[in-house]
């Protein structure tokens, strides 16, 4: 089975989770898309949801394909959030936002009753920060916060390049209008202090850091789907 198939599955998989008259967040991503393409189906059969979706990008192809669209204002209390990751630890704590979606995402999820993950085997990890750690900060005084992001992960005895992401010729820009920072880390032990400490500093908008957000994650690979929940509730 190819990497896409494998994202079908687990979108598949959790449109079964998805009922009608539902109030749903809607990911982003390769993966979320995959599952925007099959509820889109299910809407033209007459399948009523109403969504909310967690970018622009989303946002698009929600409404290409028919999808129902509210604003988080008009829904701001959501039944549940179904949207990718870029890694799944067995906590289910999450890295996000290689999309530079995290912040939308975020909001989203914490505004719903449950959030579903779907990925695909890959995304799977022991240990949180192979994938470079998305930080989303704001534009002004760039310089001072990749410092402070720089002092804060020593701290907690992380090191690594910070990158600032680009697209094209320029700074990537987030559909907030802020930067993203993609701090390569390589392991983050402590997930969940890290995601307090950047918190706490004011040029960090968000970060990828999604502890303890997901209620249980669809993880497709070669033998199909399989329902991983968090190894902290069993
Ligand atoms: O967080 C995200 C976007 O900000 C995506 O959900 C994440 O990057 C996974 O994407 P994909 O399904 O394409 O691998």
């Amino acid at each position: 089975m190819d990497a896409r198939h494998m994202k079908i599955k687990a979108a598949e998989a959790a449109l079964a989770h998805v009922e009608d008259g539902m109030r749903l967040g809607i990911g982003t991503g390769s993966t979320a898309e995959e599952f925007i393409r099959l509820l889109a189906e299910k809407v033209a059969d007459g399948f009523r949801i109403e969504g909310v979706p967690t970018s622009e990008r989303t946002a698009r192809l929600c409404l290409d394909l028919g999808i129902p669209l509210r604003s988080l204002d008009e829904l701001p209390e959501l039944d549940l959030t179904i949207d990718g990751a870029d890694e799944v630890d067995s906590n289910l704590n999450l890295i996000k936002g290689g999309g530079g979606a995290l912040l939308r995402e975020k909001i989203v999820a914490s505004s719903s009753a449950r959030m579903i993950v779907i990925a695909d085997e890959s995304k799977v990890v022991d240990t949180l920060g192979a994938f470079k750690l998305p930080i989303e900060i704001n534009p002004f005084g760039q310089k001072a916060t990749l410092i402070a992001i720089e002092k804060t992960a020593a701290r907690l005895g992380l090191a690594g390049d910070l990158t600032l992401r680009s697209s094209g010729d320029g700074l990537f820009e987030t559909d907030g209008g802020h930067l993203i920072v993609d701090a390569s880390f390589g392991r983050i032990p402590d997930a969940d202090a890290l995601a307090r400490e950047l918190n706490g500093l004011p040029g960090v908008v968000e970060h990828g850091l999604f502890i303890g957000m997901a209620s249980l994650a669809i993880i497709a690979g070669e033998a199909g789907a399989r329902v991983m929940t968090s190894a902290r509730s069993t």
